[in-house]
């Protein structure tokens, strides 16, 4: 996280969270419940490349422009220790011994089209395993989150939005929001 906060201040609109992943939705509205106002927006942005704290900050820079207010997006990888961090295919791991792996999500706050977006990062360790589980959210079967015997696939939803990549990024968003202490402006609120 970086930048300066002034607290109290008033946004124009509610923080539109722009996704194009309805799964990535239905939990992000699960874990922030009624702590943020926010809204949620299909944009399709270009997917970009780099570094993932810079790809999320461009992004928010961009569905900023579009919405021209308050926005938050999300990107998340699931990424393997054996390839030094790099997101890659199961294939490919099943040449290593080494199947540690961590979710990793990031989150860009940008207040609106000319802020510098604020990051907020979320990681979960875990292991690649055989796909176990529901097949409905992109490599939940072949995640399985250390100290647990499921996989994110197999848990109630509830277990997974308590210790998911996602949550704790979001637990930074919360704070962050309550610290800075934003209001919002009553006619479009
Ligand atoms: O519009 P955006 O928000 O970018 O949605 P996306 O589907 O492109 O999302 P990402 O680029 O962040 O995600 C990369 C892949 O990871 C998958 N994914 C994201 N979060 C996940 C989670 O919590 N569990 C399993 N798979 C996930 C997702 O389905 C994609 O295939
Ligand atoms: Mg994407």
């Amino acid at each position: 996280m970086s930048g300066t906060t002034v607290r109290g201040l008033m946004l124009p609109k509610p923080v539109t969270f722009v996704t194009g992943n309805p799964k990535k939705l239905e939990e992000v509205k699960a874990i922030l419940g009624q702590s943020i106002p926010f809204q949620s927006l299909k944009l399709d942005l270009p997917e970009l490349q780099g570094e993932p704290e810079d790809i999320s900050k461009e992004k928010a820079r961009l569905a900023a422009i579009q919405v021209n207010g308050p926005v938050l997006v999300e990107d998340t990888c699931l990424c393997f220790n054996a390839l030094k961090g790099l997101p890659g295919l199961n294939n490919l791991l099943k040449a290593y011994e080494d199947k540690s792996a961590y979710a990793m999500c990031v989150f860009s706050l940008a207040l609106g089209p000319s802020a510098d977006p604020i990051t907020f990062v979320g990681k979960t360790m875990g292991k690649i395993v055989q796909a176990r589980g529901p097949n409905d959210f992109g490599w939940d079967p072949v995640f399985q989150p250390d100290g647990y015997e499921q996989t994110y696939a197999e848990m109630p939803k509830e277990e997974k939005n308590k210790i998911s990549h996602r949550c704790r990024a979001l637990a930074l968003v919360k704070s962050h929001f309550a610290e800075a202490g934003y209001t919002f402006h009553p006619h479009n609120a």
